[in-house]
């Protein structure tokens, strides 16, 4: 949510796409997320940038002594991997490593790029054998709050705050949060009292979140 505040195009456009792809409902189903290509790209790059988990749980190298980019691993050794400095790698990601910028994942050079562990470029949910295993569930709640919240609110930064004023620094810890409080003007553009009351539940939660 904060890395969308500080985008406004990107909020905006991913809005822009969740409200056509459900204009004729009073909510949004879950079932017809995934035609939404561009709700993947921005939780992609937001993961890219920042993951929840930057530095993933130890691992031990269970084979023979190893070169890793002329570093001797022996056998045993334990190894921590930093899956928040690769997501910010110049070279996988050259040009605009650090830069929030979904529609990368539409370009050839990384169309094919996926968070499931199968490229070592993107691992915010690890990869191999110690692969997150809540991974569907981590994803499903990221997804879901945040279209519902895009879908019926209208979401602005206090009067006067500019979106590059949004503050992105991370405390550290095993898993990261934000430093600051985000604060959000939220304004009511599609009915949620339509909804079911566990969805109304649901969005409150989200709130207190933030
Ligand atoms: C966006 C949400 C989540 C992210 C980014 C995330 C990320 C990670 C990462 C990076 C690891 C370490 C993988 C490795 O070292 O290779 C991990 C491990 C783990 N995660 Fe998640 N996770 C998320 C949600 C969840 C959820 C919802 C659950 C449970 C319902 C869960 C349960 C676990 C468990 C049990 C492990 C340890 C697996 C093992 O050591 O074999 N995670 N997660």
């Amino acid at each position: 949510m904060a890395k969308l505040m500080r985008n406004p195009r990107v909020r905006h456009k991913l809005q822009e796409k969740l409200r056509r792809e459900f204009a004729n409902d009073s909510e949004v189903v879950e079932e017809r997320l995934r035609s939404v290509s561009y709700l993947h790209m921005v939780i992609k790059e937001m993961l890219r940038l920042h993951p929840p988990m930057p530095l993933l749980i130890p691992h031990q190298c269970a084979s023979q002594r190893q070169q890793v980019l002329g570093h001797d691993v022996p056998e045993g050794a334990m190894v921590m991997v930093n899956a928040w400095a690769i997501g910010r790698d110049t070279t996988a990601w050259r040009g605009a490593a650090e830069e929030f910028w979904p529609e990368r994942f539409e370009l050839e050079q990384w169309s094919g790029r996926d968070l499931r562990g199968a490229d070592m470029e993107l691992i915010p949910f690890g990869a191999g054998r110690r692969i997150c295993p809540g991974m569907a569930m981590g994803l499903a709640n990221v997804e879901l709050l945040l279209v519902a919240l895009l879908f019926h609110f209208d979401l602005e930064l206090p009067a006067g705050m500019a979106a590059e004023e949004v503050d992105m620094t991370e405390a550290a810890g095993v898993t990261t949060w934000r430093k600051a409080v985000l604060l959000v003007v939220v304004v009511p553009r599609v009915p949620v009292l339509e909804a079911a009351d566990n969805k109304i539940a649901s969005l409150l939660v989200c709130f207190q979140f933030m």
